[in-house]
């Protein structure tokens, strides 16, 4: 099969069907996603040289510094995505609250929801490592025409209409799916446009990388602990290699394209893990799983589990199958 590069909206598969957005509205809202994508990167570029780097000297809701690029980021996407009257909602990792839009043409009612982690990876920042942005789209629940209600972003990871990432890294890639496999695009800076350079992205049959915050072993659970120690022992023709970037959204990226497991296990200094469900974890276990991977707290699929509270957290496995089921039965076996 060999696809013609093509820019983000379509491609063409020589001799088969072109792959479309499945609506025209959630093509304009990947685009106005796209649109914003391309003004961070070009702030993440120059962070050095501009004074967008540190700490921009408030904390957020989860108490964390935001990071200048936090706010840049997050202020850029929602501006953006309030624009283009299709969003009725939009909840954010550096927003206290969500925040509602009204449509602008009373005869047009928006209908789509997005939650977004503005700028993933910030302790990167300052260290010129890779970071990204993450982003989950769902149809609202209430009635359009009235304002959105909490009820619209408390939504199952399993009812997102659409989930991806930006990661600024070596490249620029968008990489997204809309419930039809994962497809990935490379902005050609000089230019400005993405192009599909990673069609239908599925994890390796097989990885040995393993993503995990060693500095917080003593405190995983148990069968958490066993599986390290089995990668750590694993003979093997590919014995297992450790690698932690510190960026969900780079560690994802690189153990989806050459076959490995992130995990953000609970501890005593996160009860329920770092990572967040609604803008962390489901859109990435979203794409893991449209990309033949697997996602869960080491018991439950991540995207089914009902959310109570907007920026509420969880613990987080992510990637290969094979891998994650791995991990599964020693948490089965050995649990906390
Ligand atoms: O520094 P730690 O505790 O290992 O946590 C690293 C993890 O925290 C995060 O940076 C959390 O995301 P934010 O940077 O958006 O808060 C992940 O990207 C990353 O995988
Ligand atoms: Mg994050
Ligand atoms: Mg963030």
């Amino acid at each position: 099969m060999t696809v013609k590069k093509q820019t983000l909206g379509e491609f063409i598969i020589e001799n088969q069907h072109s792959f479309k957005y499945s609506s025209g509205e959630l093509s304009s809202l990947l685009n106005s996603i796209r649109l914003a994508a391309k003004v961070v990167n070009h702030e993440v570029n120059k962070a050095g040289l501009v004074d967008i780097i540190g700490a921009y000297g408030d904390t957020n809701i989860q108490g964390e510094d935001q990071q200048k690029l936090d706010v840049y980021a997050n202020n850029k996407f929602i501006q953006t995505l309030t624009r283009r009257n299709i969003v009725c909602g939009i909840a954010s990792e550096e927003e206290d609250s969500f925040i509602s839009i009204n449509s602008i043409d009373e005869n047009h009612q928006n209908k789509y929801i997005v939650l977004i982690d503005p700028l993933d990876g910030s302790s990167n920042i300052d260290v010129n490592v890779s970071v990204g942005t993450i982003f989950s789209i769902y149809r609202r629940v209430t009635p359009v025409g009235t304002p959105v209600q909490l009820e619209d972003f408390l939504q199952k990871g399993s009812e997102q209409v659409a989930a991806g990432y930006v990661v600024y890294g070596t490249s620029t890639m968008l990489v997204y799916t809309t419930g039809d496999g994962v497809n990935g695009f490379t902005l050609n800076p000089a230019i400005g446009t993405f192009y599909l350079s990673h069609p239908n992205m599925t994890f390796p049959e097989d990885g040995n990388m393993y993503s995990v915050n060693e500095g917080n072993y003593l405190d995983f659970p148990l069968g958490v602990k066993k599986y390290i120690k089995y990668c750590q022992e694993e003979e093997g023709d590919r014995p297992y290699t450790s690698r932690y970037i510190g960026s969900l959204v780079s560690d994802f990226h690189r153990n989806m394209i050459k076959g490995g497991i992130y995990m953000y296990p609970k501890g005593s200094r996160n009860p329920n893990g770092k990572l967040r469900l609604l803008y962390e974890c489901n859109p990435i276990a979203f794409i893991a799983e449209q990309a033949n991977g697997k996602s869960s707290d080491g018991y439950t699929r991540t995207m089914d589990v009902e959310p109570t509270e907007l920026h509420q957290r969880v613990p987080f496995i992510c990637g290969s199958k094979n891998m994650v089921e791995k991990l599964e039965a020693f948490m089965e076996e050995f649990g906390e």
